[in-house]
């Protein structure tokens, strides 16, 4: 149990089929579903900084809730209103919200002797105070679900965080990134490890605010070669895997399922599927079929994995891809939670995505969904 004291919960679908139980359909989010797509995000986000608004409780839980809101009884699960980025800030770097163009560091990592480097190594962070905002705001948007649909914690994974901290943005090139690795692969791991112990301290305080699930966003890693992925990417996956449940049992709270996102990294599935993960999130460049084949028997949930483009399609194309996913995975009424296979983009008509859930909910509620051999 979490410090506070909630409303029971009324709909538990994600969390039991993300504990591997048989279910009577799929459960569905999205990731991504509070934001720009949404009109309403743009009014109760007014002129205010995107940053200011992950700092406001009471924006942040307004934001939260908006897609559960509008999609009443479709979404199984809410995401906190947040970003991957407040732990850089956490360590003491700067970030902004540039509009139309994404997250920037004025003043990113250059290597290991910029004295920056050296700095933010050293430096204790106390995760607990500076992202005290994320709690108060978690707290709160559990009391105005009042037991709705779960709420789901994330933070960014090291891998992904540490490209930002080094790249100042976005980027397709990773110049900066690959020059660290191939040029000082020990200041690189070192740093990987210092983010990962802060990973495990914020997600434990985020499941004693109230979240009761949490996702690793490594939204960058199918930028690495298959064994720099062993190198830099695995090791901080599974440091957070093998941890958080540890750091929860010190504070007195139960376990809570993990969701590992390595996106783009397909061919490290069999790998990540060792992990202590119970839930993968796939991107779009799986095959279901293929994943679940791969996954064989071991207790994994799967999540994901249309192309977040399909909702810029038909209607026809929607219920194609929908019944091409359900078919992929099983069925749908065990290991599996539906979602896209990245989060949702801006300009997508909020109808659509409407009409995307309600499909998972047909198509996965049917009697005989759930005959197919989920071994393959
Ligand atoms: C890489 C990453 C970031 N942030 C995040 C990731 C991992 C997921 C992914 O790979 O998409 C995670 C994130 N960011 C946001 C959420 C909120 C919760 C939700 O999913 O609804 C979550 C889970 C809000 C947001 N984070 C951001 C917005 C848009 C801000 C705005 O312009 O109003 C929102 C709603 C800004 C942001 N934040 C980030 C970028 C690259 C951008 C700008 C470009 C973009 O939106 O894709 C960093």
């Amino acid at each position: 149990m979490c410090e506070h004291s909630f409303e029971p919960l009324k709909n538990d679908l994600i969390l039991r089929t993300a504990w591997g139980h048989h279910v009577e359909r799929a459960p569905v989010w999205i990731m991504r579903q509070a934001g720009r797509y949404l009109p309403e995000y743009h009014e109760a986000k007014g002129g205010r900084d995107f940053f200011e608004c992950c700092r406001n409780p009471e924006i942040a839980s307004t934001l939260t809730l908006q897609p559960i809101e509008r999609y009443e009884g479709l979404l199984d699960a809410s995401i906190i209103f947040s970003d991957i980025l407040v732990i850089p800030q956490a360590m003491g770097m700067t970030v902004e919200m540039v509009d139309k163009k994404g997250p920037h560091f004025p003043n990113p990592l250059k290597n290991p002797d910029d004295g920056q480097y050296a700095e933010l190594m050293k430096r204790d962070v106390d995760v607990g105070t500076e992202l005290d905002y994320v709690y108060k705001a978690i707290t709160l948007t559990r009391k105005k679900l009042a037991g709705r649909v779960p709420l789901i914690g994330f933070c960014g994974a090291p891998w992904t965080l540490f490209c930002y901290m080094v790249e100042g943005g976005g980027t397709k090139l990773f110049i900066e990134t690959k020059k660290w690795i191939f040029r000082y692969p020990g200041a690189t791991k070192a740093m990987l490890q210092k983010i990962a112990a802060l990973c495990v301290e914020y997600l434990a305080l985020q499941v004693k605010a109230g979240a009761q699930m949490v996702q690793i966003f490594d939204s960058w890693a199918g930028e690495l070669s298959p064994s720099s992925f062993k190198t830099f990417c695995e090791p901080y996956l599974a440091h957070i895997a093998d941890n958080l449940p540890r750091r929860l049992k010190d504070l007195g709270l139960d376990p809570v399922p993990m969701i590992v996102f390595p996106k783009g990294a397909w061919y490290s599935i069999d790998s990540v599927c060792n992990l202590a993960y119970d839930v993968i999130g796939l991107d779009w460049t799986h095959d279901p079929a293929e994943a679940v084949k791969t996954r064989g028997k071991r207790p994994i949930t799967f999540q994901g994995n249309a192309d977040p483009g399909v909702l810029y399609g038909s209607h026809e194309s929607i219920t194609e891809v929908v019944e091409e996913m359900v078919k992929g995975f099983g069925g749908g009424k065990k290991g599996w939670i539906a979602n896209l296979g990245h989060g949702i983009t801006p300009m997508v008509n909020p109808e659509d995505l409407k009409f995307y859930l309600q499909e998972i909910h047909r198509l996965t509620s049917m009697e005989n969904s759930g005959n197919q051999d989920r071994e393959g």
